[in-house]
């Protein structure tokens, strides 16, 4: 897991609280099961599959293409402001990686002043259906998104 960019000291609490004892653990007052399955939720929630890692820009089709056709997966990541965009089966932006696992955000239309930016957290390509039962199964929410709105 990587954790990108400034952050506050604290926000590592979660994995591990700053104060922790030996009486802490034995007494099962941290690191219990029910901790651990919070912490693997969270991860799961907003990690990002890191695809592939060109050196230079590439057409963004040919990378993603070409990220399919190798199973390019390099690992998982944690990036501290993109666990906030929310998912959209029409997204406006789509992450594209370059060196080092550092990712950009890349516009796939115009984006009006003020408009929420979006992410795809899976194959938009997919049936309502199919993308219905893998949100709800692998991400735990159901899509309120215009397009699933709209039954498309
Ligand atoms: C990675 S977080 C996104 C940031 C989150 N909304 C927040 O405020 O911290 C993913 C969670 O956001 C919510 N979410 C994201 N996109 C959604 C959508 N299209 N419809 C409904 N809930 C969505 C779900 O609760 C999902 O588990």
């Amino acid at each position: 897991m990587v954790i990108s960019g400034a952050a506050p000291s604290g926000i590592l609490d979660i994995l591990q609280p700053a104060n922790l004892t030996q009486g802490m653990i034995l007494k099962q007052e941290v690191l219990t099961k029910q901790w651990y399955t919070d912490v693997l939720a969270r991860i799961r929630i907003n990690a990002f599959r890191i695809e592939l890692a060109a050196g230079v820009y590439e057409d963004l089709l040919s990378l993603a293409s070409a990220s399919i056709e190798a199973e390019a997966a390099v690992g998982n990541a944690i990036y501290m402001l993109p666990s906030f965009y929310n998912h959209d089966c029409d997204p406006n932006t789509h992450i594209v990686w370059i060196e080092n696992a550092d990712a950009k955000l890349k516009a796939l239309r115009d984006i009006d002043e003020g408009e929420e930016l979006q992410i795809c957290y899976i194959d938009a390509s997919m049936s309502y259906d199919a993308r219905e039962s893998l949100l709800s199964q692998g991400f735990g929410f159901k899509c309120n998104c215009l397009r699933c709105m709209s039954g498309d």
